[in-house]
């Protein structure tokens, strides 16, 4: 779990399908755009949704590493980015949390659309679009980063002999 999130909001497909539906429903008339550029990688499965519904064939990455330097600071490294300042796309992201990464996304793209499915408080006036709003303190449970698993019942029946 991520540092500063004490509670979980797990995301199902489902709801994650049905929420970026839901953001692609925002961007219509989708003629006003040219196409996505995904920030890789958070941002490549609801790029994806996007694109299919919005019939955008043109999809781009801006590729994006962070780590902790300093063992507080997030850095952030571009490692491969669509060319242009973004006029016409929508950048697609997962999430916004602590707002760096839209930070740096909105230096690289300045006319580009930028937006995401959730958003924290601390970086949701970064973004331009979102469909859900989530607790600072919470950390996002993606799909892709969880399995099924067996769970225990709240109250164990005696075993009856
Ligand atoms: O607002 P911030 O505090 O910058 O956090 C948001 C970013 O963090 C996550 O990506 P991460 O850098 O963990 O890499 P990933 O997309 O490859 O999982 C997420 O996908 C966003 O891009
Ligand atoms: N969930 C998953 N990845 C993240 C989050 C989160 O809440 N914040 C920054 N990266
Ligand atoms: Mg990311």
């Amino acid at each position: 779990m991520g540092f500063a999130s004490s509670k979980q909001f797990f995301v199902s497909w489902e709801e994650l399908h049905r929420a970026t539906r839901e953001l692609a429903r925002r961007q219509l008339p989708a003629s006003q755009w040219k196409g996505i550029i995904a920030v890789s990688r958070g941002g490549l499965v609801p790029s994806s949704i996007l694109a299919r519904e919005l019939n955008l064939r043109l999809v781009q990455t801006v590729c994006i590493t962070s780590y902790v330097h300093n063992e507080q600071q997030k850095q952030l490294k571009v490692l491969s980015a669509a060319e242009g300042d973004g006029e016409g796309m929508l950048v697609v992201d997962d999430l916004v949390d602590t707002g760096n990464t839209a930070k740096k996304i909105r230096e690289m793209y300045p006319k580009a659309k930028f937006i995401t499915v959730y958003a924290k408080p601390q970086g949701r006036d970064l973004v331009d679009e979102y469909v859900a709003d989530v607790a600072q303190d919470t950390w996002i449970e993606l799909p892709w980063d969880m399995q099924l698993n067996y769970s225990d019942p709240l109250c164990k029946s005696d075993k009856i002999d």
